[in-house]
């Protein structure tokens, strides 16, 4: 099939976007694998769908691939791509709007410079929701909140726990370049203890308003900048005490702004949005 698309990126993590507002658009696993192939395919780190909204209560419905295929709930630098694109294709001339996500309705709105401010909705730290099993283990309290061990073939890596939709498990480190990303990123992605896997966040504290962070992303691998791996990093970083208010997120891909103001209260997520070119690809039947 001929298939129309449009290369964007959030803070260098990229997606091919598909409009699905005019006519359903189906494809199997192995098609969307070959679309996020960076070699036999367009690349990118996850590929979003708009499509229509399915109820009154939204403007749009967003479905978000990750570049293994695999259907998850939740994007934030996605979300900021997707209002960015809705408002530049003509879809909408709102610049906050109302979607619909796998993990329930967030809003983003296109502010005058640009950027994208979305409400990721309030994290969840009930461990049974994010999924992870913690049967037979005890947290240490670091600070003003928990973490958890995780054993990494012999080491124990700890780890504080979150959802945002999708599942993250942070972790602090002194420096972020000598972190082992790729070494226990896999790992912790695949780790037993999280059943739908997990995005594994590796943060340095700069100061109590800015953090440098890596992301090793369920289903993606290590990519430039994660927008839910920003907030639950932040969110986990207020938590334990470690920072104040409103949060520089600084990644290899561009800067994040991150806001929370407390359990039950939902994140804000401020960052570019940035298209790349429009394209078409003849992507082939398969099963
Ligand atoms: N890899 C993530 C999905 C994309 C999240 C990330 N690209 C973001 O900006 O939040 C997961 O499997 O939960």
């Amino acid at each position: 099939m001929q298939l129309a698309f449009t290369k964007m990126h959030g803070a260098g993590n990229d997606f091919v976007v598909l409009d699905a507002t005019r006519a359903p658009i189906a494809l199997s696993a192995a098609q969307l694998r070959l679309l996020a192939d960076r070699h036999f395919g367009v690349g990118a780190d996850q590929i979003l769908m708009v499509e229509p909204p399915p109820s009154s209560e939204v403007d749009f419905r967003y479905r978000i691939f990750n570049a293994d295929g695999g259907e998850v709930e939740q994007c934030g630098n996605g979300a900021r791509c997707f209002v960015a694109y809705v408002h530049g294709k003509g879809l909408t001339d709102k610049r906050r709007i109302r979607v619909q996500t796998l993990s329930g309705i967030i809003e983003p709105e296109l502010q005058a410079d640009g950027r994208v401010t979305v409400d990721m909705g309030a994290p969840v730290f009930n461990l049974p929701q994010v999924p992870f099993d913690a049967s037979g283990l005890s947290p240490r309290q670091v600070d003003a909140w928990e973490q958890w061990p995780l054993d990494i073939d012999g080491a124990t890596a700890w780890i504080s726990v979150l959802s945002m939709g999708n599942p993250h498990a942070v972790q602090r480190v002194d420096d972020v370049d000598a972190a082992p990303v790729h070494s226990d990123g896999p790992r912790i992605e695949h780790h037993p203890r999280f059943p739908k896997r997990v995005n594994a966040g590796f943060m340095q504290i700069v100061d109590a308003h800015h953090i440098r962070l890596r992301v090793w992303e369920r289903g993606a691998g290590e990519t430039l900048a994660c927008g839910t791996g920003a907030c639950a990093a932040v969110v986990a970083g207020l938590r334990h005490g470690w920072l104040r208010d409103s949060v520089d997120v600084e990644t290899r891909g561009g800067l994040l702004t991150i806001a929370w103001a407390g359990p039950g209260q939902p994140v804000h997520m401020t960052g570019p949005a940035a298209f790349v070119f429009d394209g078409l690809i003849a992507l082939p039947d398969l099963p």
